[in-house]
């Protein structure tokens, strides 16, 4: 006989309750489990490839239609903490998956987005520079980099954005996808180029040889047909910096950036546009 004392007896009505949510439980589990038979079948897939399973746009496409059906007490916000959970749990069956990240501590912002964003059991190392991170993620020690969103006093040793081996390493991701009300926020850096979500961000890196005032720059890309949420400017003694934001998933050969008139326009990657979060 086992000594553990027996349950006492709950209220009837709690326990018709409980009994109802046993029954919703199994139904759950059968369907995480039906789930990760099907994420199984896409990992064996040749169509999906060889490279990192992680495809942050799908994962934009899902939220975002689960969260247009959500009704009921359940927060919207619970609803993507717990698909998180599920999408790295399908990532996890689909191959090894670690995270590099540069962050100060692991208090600081990038370390808390980083383990919100791909739960608590996936590995995550942090390392003292953002360069550390993307040559963890060159080197293949880590599927992918985290790294604080770029901003215009970023000095020269952290201003990673500036010197990102673009298209071999790509933004795929920002985080979070909900946006929080803190403003915080951080990008993700994969070996793999970016997959579009239908709602999408493109980071553009122009370089002229010149001095450009931010007003000229806005406008020519205005006058391109571009709509850019964010314009980022660093000059040096011989030209200037820009980092856009641009609205849309932008292939290389887009016409509209082809007809912007300086040297170097290099797409560093593309992210989902974050859902807005509840009121706090
Ligand atoms: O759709 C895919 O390619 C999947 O790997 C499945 C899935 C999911 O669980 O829905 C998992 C991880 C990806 O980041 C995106 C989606």
């Amino acid at each position: 006989m086992p000594d553990t004392p027996a349950l006492p007896p709950a209220a009837p009505e709690i326990a018709a309750l409980r009994a109802e949510i046993d029954a919703i439980d199994d139904a759950m589990h059968d369907l995480l489990m039906e789930r990760s038979q099907v994420v199984g079948r896409l990992a064996g897939s040749r169509a999906k490839g060889s490279g990192s399973p992680l495809r942050p746009g799908r994962e934009a496409v899902v939220l975002r239609r689960l969260l247009a059906r959500h009704t009921g007490p359940l927060g919207r916000d619970r609803i993507v903490r717990i698909w998180r959970e599920v999408f790295m749990a399908s990532t996890a069956i689909q191959g090894a998956f670690s995270v590099a990240v540069f962050s100060a501590d692991a208090h600081a912002d990038e370390a808390r987005l980083t383990r919100e964003h791909f739960g608590p059991i996936t590995p995550v190392r942090l390392h003292p520079t953002p360069f550390r991170a993307l040559a963890a993620v060159s080197d293949g020690e880590a599927s992918v980099a985290v790294l604080p969103m770029p901003s215009e006093g970023d000095p020269a040793e952290t201003a990673w954005w500036a010197l990102l081996d673009a298209p071999r390493l790509q933004v795929v991701a920002r985080l979070p996808f909900m946006a929080a009300n803190d403003g915080a926020g951080a990008l993700v850096v994969a070996p793999t180029p970016p997959d579009p979500s239908g709602e999408d961000r493109t980071l553009v890196l122009l370089e002229a040889a010149n001095r450009v005032s931010r007003t000229a720059i806005a406008h020519t890309l205005a006058e391109a047909g571009l709509s850019v949420p964010s314009l980022l400017l660093a000059r040096s003694e011989d030209g200037t910096l820009a980092l856009a934001e641009i609205e849309g998933f932008l292939a290389p050969g887009d016409p509209r950036l082809a007809a912007l008139p300086w040297p170097r326009r290099t797409i560093l990657g593309a992210y989902a546009a974050p859902v807005a979060g509840d009121p706090a």
